[in-house]
């Protein structure tokens, strides 16, 4: 082997061992997606083994220790795909990997009885070692389109296929024409610096993409608890605040219609006096599980406080948000729920941009119109109209 592929071999030892370790760091001491973190730090460590044990082989190599070289680099794919499954928190395939290994131990007894080239025996190893990686990308990009997008998808995932790419080149070669490639992947005898250059440009690609897609995991996720609603999962009253400021300077700059509705259980307190607080836990839950339901998709829905909700509805009028109110009204009250056997009514105060002058007055004149539906007996929805409110959905007070 020349000196430019030693040294590049030892390079990318080391590179390796230096994304191993910082997998480690995150791991350990940072508790960062621990499980995950760890499984990447094994996919180096192999890695680096791999290539240590593929040193010492020569065309004179025994079957069995050079089996244990190719097989070295199957097992860094699959501690690549356990780590990727972890990361996404997807089924781990045991049977595919029971049976990829059952194959390599099959061919390798029948490599010791049955005279056969080790061309082909690395060949199998390495088709298989392809197959899982391409199996590792799909899963990959499947959970990446489903949680950012289609780009960051086919980027993070590039890497992935290109090391595929490059697996089942050396297939072909090794089954072709093993003559042209004239030695072997980090044999003593091979000397390709093209190919080396490529391996470690995809190596540390591969662990760039990771650990990206492991810091913007942890973001979104710090994102989505700072604008959530734990219990419920609904937008969170400062999440609703800056969804609110948006739709007022829609409304503000080109005169677009919006209403909020300010839900409140009706005698919630009750249902935590009676039942105990953890049904009063999940009374929220329903209600918040209903509003969605009987929603559009545009509406904004919020938890604004212990059992008050906060609706926003973009470019809707007064009218048609007094109809939205009078549905949920209707629904809530005729619908029983499970847990107490009896309905859960809710009171709804509407009030309409346009008749407000800031977002704060909004707000007030939401909070007013459903102070007069509490006042009116419950179980009812009211518009804030200027000077006077007035009832629109009412029936008997609970
Ligand atoms: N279980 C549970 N209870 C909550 C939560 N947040 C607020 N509460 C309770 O909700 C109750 C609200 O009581 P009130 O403000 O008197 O309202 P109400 O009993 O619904 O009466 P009206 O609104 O006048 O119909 C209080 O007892 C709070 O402790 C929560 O997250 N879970």
């Amino acid at each position: 082997m020349d000196t430019s592929s030693v040294q590049l071999i030892t390079v990318i030892t080391l590179a390796a061992a230096l994304a191993g370790c910082t997998w480690a760091l995150l791991a350990r001491p940072l508790k960062l997606y621990q499980r995950a973190s760890a499984r990447f730090a094994l996919t180096n460590l192999c890695l680096v083994l791999a290539i240590l044990v593929s040193q010492l082989r020569t065309e004179q190599t025994g079957t069995f220790a050079w089996v244990l070289a190719d097989s070295a680099f199957l097992l860094t794919v699959l501690a690549y795909q356990l780590a990727i499954t972890q990361l996404f928190r997807r089924k781990f395939r045991t049977r595919l990997v029971v049976s990829v290994i059952g194959t390599v131990l099959g061919a390798t007894v029948l490599a010791a009885v049955v005279p056969m080239s080790k061309w082909g025996l690395s060949a199998l190893i390495y088709l298989l070692t392809g197959a899982c990686l391409l199996s590792t990308a799909i899963t990959k990009y499947r959970a990446l389109y489903h949680e950012f997008t289609p780009l960051v998808a086919r980027l993070f995932t590039a890497p992935d296929i290109l090391l595929t790419g490059l697996i089942f080149v050396k297939v072909m070669c090794l089954l072709f024409a093993p003559e042209v490639v004239a030695g072997y992947l980090f044999t003593q005898d091979y000397n390709n610096t093209a190919f080396l250059w490529a391996f470690l440009s995809v190596l540390l690609l591969l662990n760039i993409t990771a650990m990206a897609t492991t810091i913007t995991r942890l973001i979104m996720r710090m994102k989505f608890l700072a604008h959530r609603d734990q219990l419920t999962g609904l937008l969170n009253r400062r999440a609703m605040s800056d969804e609110l400021d948006g739709l007022w300077q829609e409304h503000e700059n080109q005169q677009r219609e919006f209403c909020v509705l300010m839900v409140d259980v009706d005698h919630f307190k009750k249902i935590n006096d009676t039942h105990g607080h953890h049904v009063g836990d999940l009374a929220i839950i329903h209600l918040a599980n209903s509003l969605r339901k009987h929603l559009r998709k545009s509406d904004i829905c919020s938890r604004f406080g212990g059992e008050e909700f906060l609706v926003a509805l973009p470019e809707t009028s007064l009218a048609a948000a007094q109809q939205v109110a009078a549905k949920l009204v209707i629904n809530f009250s005729q619908n029983s729920w499970s847990h107490t056997d009896t309905s859960i009514t809710v009171s709804v105060g509407i009030a309409s941009s346009t008749q407000a002058s800031s977002l704060e007055m909004l707000l007030i004149q939401a909070d007013r119109a459903l102070y007069s539906a509490k006042s009116a007996g419950r179980n009812r929805a009211i518009a804030y109209q200027q000077d006077a409110v007035y009832s629109l959905t009412s029936s008997s007070s609970t």
